[in-house]
């Protein structure tokens, strides 16, 4: 489903993201790790079309993104904050970005109602503005949001570090589901159990190359916390 080929970030001379190559097979769960700067938002960013490479490109569905319109019918990304629309209410967002995708608001609604346990009570009716939610509601409204749009492929960077722990335990489910139907997803976290739980790949990053790419066993959670406990090391 997706392909990066020669990807190549520089900020200040210095190489952010380097990877020669990397497929992701349609319906694969992929954790991103790394420690701070390793690059995972920049990758990312590049293939949101956010941001230009320096140099290579990154294919879905055998297209560029960059430039192209076609991935956008099938990928939801949550990223930041700056995926939200601040002067909306969470409501008036979910309506928005439904009709996007030609729902009316009783569709949306109706998908909302079957987020109830998701939102905890805090999200809706609560005639608040999404700037005024706290970090981890907001996630929740872009995190939702991403879920409206029924994605081939979900995106998130780092989606659980500010949401509380039963929301998390949510999110999980969540994950576990979506790709139990073949939904394809790629996230990133620091939570090393969080990832080992949820995907079956985990892609380790350190200085913006991919240094180990793993199928999730039994053993990979211990690996990972020994690769970290020395603070990660370079190759
Ligand atoms: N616009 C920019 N200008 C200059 N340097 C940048 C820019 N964006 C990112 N960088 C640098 O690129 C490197 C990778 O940053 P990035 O945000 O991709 O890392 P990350 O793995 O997502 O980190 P974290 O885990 O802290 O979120 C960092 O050294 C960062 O300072």
């Amino acid at each position: 489903m997706i392909e990066i080929k020669d990807l190549k970030k520089v900020y200040a001379a210095v190489p952010v993201v380097n990877i020669p190559q990397l497929s992701i097979a349609k319906g694969e769960s992929i954790g991103l790790i790394g420690n701070n700067g390793a690059g995972k938002t920049t990758l990312f960013r590049m293939m949101l079309d956010l941001i230009l490479p320096d140099q290579g490109e990154v294919l879905s569905n055998s297209e560029p993104v960059a430039g192209n319109e076609a991935w956008k019918s099938y990928t939801a990304a949550y990223l930041d904050e700056g995926f939200l629309i601040d002067y909306l209410t969470p409501e008036e967002y979910f309506y928005f970005i439904g009709g996007l995708h030609k729902y009316n608001n009783a569709q949306v609604d109706d998908y909302l109602s079957t987020m109830s346990d998701f939102f905890n009570g805090e999200i809706l009716k609560r005639g608040k503005y999404i700037r005024d939610l706290s970090k981890g509601n907001q996630c929740k409204v872009g995190v939702a949001a991403c879920l409206l749009q029924n994605p081939e492929f979900l995106m998130l960077d780092e989606p659980f570090a500010n949401i509380d722990p039963s929301t998390q335990i949510r999110l999980k489910n969540v994950l576990k589901e979506l790709n139990a139907k073949g939904v394809t997803t790629l996230v990133s976290s620091h939570d090393l159990n969080h990832v080992t739980d949820v995907c079956d790949r985990i892609l380790l990053m350190e200085k913006g190359k991919i240094i180990k790419d793993i199928e999730t066993n039994a053993s990979t959670l211990a690996e990972l916390e020994a690769y970290f406990a020395v603070g990660g090391q370079t190759v």
